[in-house]
């Protein structure tokens, strides 16, 4: 795998107007390489999207720094910015909110082609891009409303890789699709992430997925990373509680996992004291 690092974010903090703000983000760190995805796992709060959408420059963080191939994103820098985030693209949970429903597919995908073109890269047709996604070229013509969510979802991923970028954020990408095609467009997206060297942040709930296509896994709580490393070292020896706890809720082939008592205010205050554990 090459060593080119993609995204480097440090120290991130994010916070939303309140009283008190909310803390979404207590500092946290991550670096994506190359033809690499990283998943980010945690419950529902932990603060999962909310890095998602710094990273993605769709919210400026209030703190931490932000660097994709190098080259920092300055809040200063608008035009700068501008051009790195064509370089990175992002795969939402619902295909059908992120595709036109007025406009053919195959120009939705060509507006990706667009993008890649405009940064002087070499852009293949919107029927290739079909084909590359499992998809008949010849639905290029057709309208959103044709398809299925799976095949949706697959578009999006078509558009959003014809962009050519250097890394692709995807927040809960097969959340809203059928159980039967989840694993084969979580599949995909590694597969043709890795073969055009591009980095991938994947935001899960789906954790037996995160299992089979993340080389690395970054776990979520209460805004903070509590443990990070390689995914297979993790999954065979987790050793942070909250990462034991979050993978006993796993259900194993078997039928014989179980879902944990809801944790106790002790247990939750504990998760939060251990310093986090980085591979
Ligand atoms: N726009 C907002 N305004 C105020 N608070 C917010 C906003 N967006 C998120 N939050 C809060 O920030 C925290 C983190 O939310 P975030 O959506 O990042 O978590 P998540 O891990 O992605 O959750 P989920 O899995 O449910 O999507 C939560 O406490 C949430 O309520």
């Amino acid at each position: 795998m090459s060593e080119r690092i993609v995204l480097d974010a440090r120290d991130i903090v994010v916070r939303y107007p309140g009283s008190p703000p909310v803390v979404a983000v207590d500092g946290v760190s991550l670096r994506i390489a190359a033809g690499e995805t990283v998943a980010l796992v945690g419950e529902s709060g932990s603060g999962k999207s909310s890095v998602a959408r710094a990273v993605a420059g769709i919210d400026k963080p209030a703190e931490g720094e932000i660097r994709f191939d190098g080259g920092a994103v300055s809040p200063l820098g608008m035009r700068r910015r501008e051009r790195s985030l064509t370089a990175i693209q992002m795969v939402f949970q619902d295909p059908s909110t992120s595709l036109n429903p007025r406009r053919r597919v195959g120009d939705q995908v060509s507006d990706g082609i667009a993008a890649a073109r405009a940064r002087g890269l070499e852009g293949s047709r919107p029927e290739e891009w079909f084909e590359r996604v499992g998809l008949d070229a010849s639905w290029v013509s057709r309208f959103p409303h044709q398809f299925s969510g799976g095949q949706k979802q697959r578009i999006a991923i078509a558009r959003a890789l014809a962009a050519r970028p250097h890394l692709l954020v995807a927040d809960e990408p097969i959340s809203a699709l059928d159980a039967s095609t989840q694993s084969s467009v979580a599949g995909l997206m590694r597969d043709l992430v890795a073969e055009l060297g591009a980095g991938m942040l994947f935001i899960s709930h789906d954790l037996a997925v995160v299992q089979r296509i993340a080389d690395r896994t970054l776990v979520m709580y209460a805004g903070r990373v509590m443990e990070s490393g390689d995914t297979a070292a993790m999954w065979a020896a987790p050793q942070h509680p909250y990462t034991r706890s979050l993978l006993a809720a796993i259900p194993k082939p078997d039928g014989a996992g179980r879902i944990p008592a809801s944790p106790t205010a002790e247990e939750r205050a504990s998760w939060t004291a251990i310093p986090p554990i980085t591979a």
